[in-house]
């Protein structure tokens, strides 16, 4: 499956600081994020569908993918684009034999080990996870740096999308070390002009693009 994304937006309502989460989500759009996945550890399934169901009404507009973190089955109901699993979550084999019509599975690397397990083979992306330490995410494994972008790069050919803690200041570096894609909370939830924080971000991206 293609990937032709680079700028991906993971939601976290919190993150917006007293914002609407549609109209950052919207203000993103016409930034540049050509790719959103909607996050809520918390909400209750009830929540989480309707919003999810608003968001994917918004994004189909704009021909915009929605991802839909953890609940693949919330992702199926209401045809979102597809969904993003790690670890602790139902692995993207059993999403994949439960969920045939899914368009995009992603799964995130913690592990060096991951590269050799089967798990890989029915993923459209992997991420990279984290790249840099988060405060936005804080139950992770180590943080992969760019040096660890860089052995992912030459250990698989699936698309990289890099996360952890990834900003205007450091975003052409995670480009140059190989990453296709970028995905965001803070940088673009939190700014207080998310479509120009997201403007600014793509702009930078295509500036270091190897195409
Ligand atoms: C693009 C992207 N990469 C990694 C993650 C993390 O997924 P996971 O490890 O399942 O952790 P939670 O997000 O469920 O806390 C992600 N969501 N998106
Ligand atoms: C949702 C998520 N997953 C991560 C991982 O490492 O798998 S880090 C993360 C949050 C990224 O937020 P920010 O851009 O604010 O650092
Ligand atoms: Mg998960």
């Amino acid at each position: 499956m293609a990937f032709p994304h680079k700028l991906y937006l993971v939601t976290n309502e919190l993150a917006c600081k007293g914002k609407k989460l549609l109209d950052v989500v919207a203000a993103a759009v016409k930034g540049g994020v050509d790719i959103v996945q909607f996050r809520d550890k918390h909400a209750t399934e009830e929540v989480f569908t309707n919003t999810a169901t608003e968001l994917q009404s918004l994004l189909s507009k704009n021909n915009i993918p929605l991802i839909i973190n953890d609940r693949w089955q919330v992702a199926q109901y209401i045809h979102a684009y597809g969904v993003h699993v790690g670890n602790s979550d139902l692995s993207p084999t059993a999403i994949r034999a439960a969920w045939p019509q899914c368009n995009c599975l992603g799964y995130s690397i913690e592990y060096e080990e991951q590269l050799n397990n089967t798990e890989i083979i029915p993923s459209d992306y992997l991420g990279i996870s984290p790249v840099f330490n988060t405060s936005t995410k804080v139950d992770t494994v180590r943080e992969w740096g760019l040096d660890g972008i860089r052995w992912m790069r030459k250990a698989t050919t699936k698309p990289l999308v890099a996360i952890g803690n990834i900003n205007l200041t450091n975003v052409a570096d995670v480009i140059k070390a190989g990453a296709d894609c970028v995905a965001v909370v803070s940088a673009i939830c939190s700014a207080d002009d998310p479509e120009k924080a997201a403007a600014m971000l793509r702009n930078e991206i295509e500036k270091n693009s190897r195409s």
